[in-house]
């Protein structure tokens, strides 16, 4: 039996519909990650063959004056579970870099977090390999999917309600979703090694700006919203974003033998799941 932590967010509702019955779901009623007694008993209470770590502080604005918090769920959270649960699939992000490569980050490249975010979750990955028996920290990106709070879902909105977008074109990266992220953990369930930790970087195919995913949005939901391309010094936020944060995903296709899609194909899916919800 698995347990899915996080399991009313955007991956672990994903994971609740591919995985049905063979997983328990958890959310922050059920269980605190970042409270360790609470974690120790419900894991000595209830034994799993693997934990799939979806929680997190997400808000990557709202960290920047949350640190504690943030930093109490992304990497003592982490660290809890690790220490408890000894094998583990943990979910982190493409924001552990700063953006200053001008090609694909490799999972073993010089990681420097810029945000309070990228920090808590880079220091949750290292809790993560030091603690558990058996673990694989799964680096993502620009995660979007019908469920819960995502770049994607607020751009439908906007460009339904407001007569333009204004959208950063300078940072570059891969959108990815959930649901093939998902997919892709229950490749990695199947052949995961006892003994072994390591790290794997999935997105889904292909490199696109804000701008052009906010784009692509607009075109696959037939909105003819302009959206008009801006730098981020135009549209300042309280985390520092990377400019340039395309994982490498040579590794996970050469190790567990996985076919990934390309972005817009997977938006395309997606977007007529969230307009078909809506009517
Ligand atoms: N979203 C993205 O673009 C990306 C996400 N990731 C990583 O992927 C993973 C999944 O992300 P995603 O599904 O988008 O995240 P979501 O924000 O959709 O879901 C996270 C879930 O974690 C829960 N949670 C927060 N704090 C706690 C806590 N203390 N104890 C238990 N549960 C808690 C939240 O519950 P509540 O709603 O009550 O707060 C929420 O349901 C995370 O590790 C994230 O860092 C990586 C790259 C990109
Ligand atoms: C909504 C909006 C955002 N932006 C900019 C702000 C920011 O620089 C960029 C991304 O916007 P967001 O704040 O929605 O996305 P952000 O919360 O930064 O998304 C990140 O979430 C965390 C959890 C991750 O791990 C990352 O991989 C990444 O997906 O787009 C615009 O330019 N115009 C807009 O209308």
């Amino acid at each position: 039996m698995m347990l899915v932590t996080g399991a009313n967010g955007q991956l672990g509702s994903e994971l609740r519909n591919l995985l049905g019955a063979s997983a328990v779901y958890i959310d922050r009623e059920t269980l605190d990650i970042s409270d360790e007694a609470a974690v120790r008993n419900y894991l000595k209470n209830n034994c799993f063959d693997c934990i799939i770590n979806c929680a997190a502080y997400t808000a990557v604005d709202r960290a920047e004056d949350e640190p504690v918090q943030a930093n109490a769920v992304n990497h003592l959270g982490s660290l809890w579970l690790a220490k408890y649960g000894k094998r583990i699939i943990h979910i982190s992000t493409d924001y552990v870099f700063d953006g200053t490569s001008h090609v694909p980050y490799h999972e073993e490249d010089k990681t420097n977090p810029l945000s309070i975010y990228g920090k808590t979750k880079l220091a949750g990955e290292k809790a993560v390999l030091d603690y558990a028996e058996t673990a694989v920290v799964l680096r993502t990106a620009w995660v979007y999917s019908p469920y819960g709070n995502n770049f994607v879902k607020n751009i439908l909105r906007m460009g339904r309600t407001r007569e333009s977008l204004r959208v950063v074109s300078d940072q570059i990266g891969s959108p990815t979703s959930a649901g093939d992220l998902a997919k892709s953990i229950i490749e990695i369930l199947q052949q995961m090694k006892t003994g072994k930790k390591d790290v794997y970087h999935f997105t889904n195919e292909g490199v696109c700006s804000w701008y052009d995913l906010a784009v692509a949005v607009m075109d696959l939901a037939g909105l003819s919203t302009p959206v008009i391309p801006i730098e981020s010094r135009d549209f300042p936020t309280k985390a520092v974003r990377p400019f340039y944060s395309v994982l490498s995903k040579r590794k996970i296709k050469t190790h567990y033998g996985l076919g990934i899609r390309h972005w817009r194909e997977a938006l395309g899916e997606v977007i007529k799941k969230i307009n078909d919800k809506n009517h």
